[in-house]
């Protein structure tokens, strides 16, 4: 069965510990909402999931998935989606060549761009550059690479900020769908997700030390620069 197994995972930025040692076990067809308030880490631990971060100690190991090139997973980002903050799409660029280019990235074999956009609840816009969409409508042309590419494992970093009430149940139901499907969600969130059953991974705040007594030698604006687009 597919499971993420996290064992006394420590994440942070640099060298200073954001948020674990953490355990926690998530298997196929269940939800992780990781909540907590600003600063506690959510980010962090998911940008750790995915592969962006490396975790400061501990481990996160995969079991029963195959990677795209029919090898047992060894890492969650081979099988992951990651829609981090931030969109990820090119604002001069349309919504479909954006989704196309996910897709190649990505290795395909999802839905087309137009059956996704239109279960995401945008049909006829795959034409428009993404820049000409409304904030709602960005957040939800993000996520229709979901769908556009089939990957077990969905990490969602607020995924349904700005969504309006409806587009937050629809996007609940394609969750839903995806967790029947044996497929695992881990998701940062202040809100409800409109999904039934959810376990949650509740961080606490930790003090960060002033920039004054951080350890020297790591760039923070230049993690920060490389890390921005995503
Ligand atoms: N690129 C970075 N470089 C250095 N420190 C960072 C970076 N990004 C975040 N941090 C710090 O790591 C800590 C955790 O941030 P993180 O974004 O993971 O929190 P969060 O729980 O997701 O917060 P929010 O609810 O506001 O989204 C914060 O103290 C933050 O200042």
């Amino acid at each position: 069965m597919l499971t993420i197994d996290a064992a006394g995972l420590a994440v942070g930025r640099g060298r200073e510990t954001v948020a674990g040692p953490l355990d926690f076990a998530v298997h196929a067809g269940e939800a992780l909402v990781v909540t907590g308030p600003n600063g506690a880490g959510k980010s962090t631990l998911l940008r750790t999931l995915a592969g962006l971060l490396r975790p400061l100690s501990g481990r996160v190991t995969v079991a029963g998935a195959t990677a795209p090139d029919g090898e047992p997973a060894q890492t969650v980002a081979e099988i992951a989606h990651y829609v981090g903050h931030r969109n990820a799409m090119k604002p001069g660029v349309s919504v479909g060549d954006n989704l196309s280019f996910w897709r190649d990235y990505l290795g395909g074999g999802g839905r087309s761009i137009e059956a996704a956009l239109a279960a995401i609840g945008l049909p006829d816009l795959a034409h428009l550059p993404f820049s000409y969409l409304s904030a709602g409508q960005q957040r939800r042309a993000s996520l229709a690479r979901l769908l556009v590419v089939e990957r077990p494992v969905w990490i969602l970093d607020e995924p349904t900020s700005a969504l309006d009430a409806a587009s937050q149940q629809r996007f609940g139901a394609l969750m839903e769908a995806h967790l029947a499907d044996g497929g695992i969600v881990i998701a940062a969130t202040h809100q409800p997700l409109g999904m039934a059953a959810v376990r949650e991974l509740r961080l606490e705040p930790r003090r960060l030390p002033a920039a004054d007594e951080r350890s020297g030698g790591v760039d923070e604006a230049a993690i920060a620069a490389a890390e921005g687009w995503l």
